[in-house]
């Protein structure tokens, strides 16, 4: 599903963000990648996002090679893309509902099979009472499950969520973990960035990878956390 190869991430302002990522990631795998503020977690996500291209190295997706030369194929991947981003994403003035919907908007299905989705995902995260609410009337962490729901619905081929614990408390942060990892299966992979490797200790993750300075310097099961 994800293949790179010595990739490495040079921001325009020179800063090296990441150097030498090797990866493998295969179909199913639920995968965190971990390390410190600023050790390169975001940069390595928004390659798998294609929003960055690698300055250098190959990195292929699901068969399509992620460069700036491929940019209308990477847009046609992006519909099997879920992303959860670090700061949500979701559109004022619109309810809950709405949100994920939108989501949906680029792919190749009817408004009631949009609709028929979209409540489905938000029932998964066990929101269903929420759907007329406009998404400034939510909590953090109602939020933070409509985020993913917006990208569930879709039925990706791959989640990919940015920090999706960051500012929750221990217990829904658990619950947002163990509610992103139900969401694998042999089809889909979930990978998830966090700084809190505490909460994954009894993660039942395939692959663990570390990245720090940005190099990954540790990555399997057998990383210690
Ligand atoms: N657009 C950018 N331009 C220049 N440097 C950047 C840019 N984005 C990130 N960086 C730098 O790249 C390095 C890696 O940043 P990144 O956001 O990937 O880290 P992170 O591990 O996700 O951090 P955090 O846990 O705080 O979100 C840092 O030194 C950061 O300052």
């Amino acid at each position: 599903m994800i293949e790179g190869k010595s990739i490495y991430l040079r921001y325009p302002d020179g800063t090296m963000a990441l150097k030498d990522i090797n990866i493998d990631i295969k179909a199913g795998e639920m995968v965190y990648i971990t390390g410190v503020s600023g050790s390169g977690k975001t940069s390595l996500l928004k390659l798998l996002m294609g929003i960055e291209f690698p300055t250098s190295g190959l990195l292929k997706i699901l068969g399509q090679t992620m460069e700036k030369e491929e940019a209308s194929n990477i847009r046609r991947l992006r519909l099997k893309l879920g992303p959860v981003f670090q700061e949500f994403r979701l559109i004022k003035g619109r309810t809950a509902i709405e949100n994920v919907m939108l989501g949906m908007r680029f792919l190749n299905l009817t408004p009631s099979e949009i609709k028929r989705a979209s409540h489905d995902a938000m029932e998964k995260v066990g929101l269903e009472h929420k759907l007329l609410t406009p998404v400034e009337n939510l909590s953090f962490g109602e939020s933070q499950r409509v985020a993913i729901a917006r990208a569930v619905a879709r039925k990706p081929s791959l989640i990919l969520a940015d920090e999706p614990t960051g500012n929750l408390d221990v217990d829904n942060a658990v619950n947002i973990l163990e509610l992103l990892e139900s969401f694998k299966d042999i089809n889909t992979s979930v990978i998830i960035t966090t700084h809190a490797t505490h909460l994954i200790k009894n993660s039942n993750y395939d692959k663990l990878i570390h990245i720090n300075n940005g190099n990954i310097y540790c990555e399997s099961l057998g990383c210690s956390i």
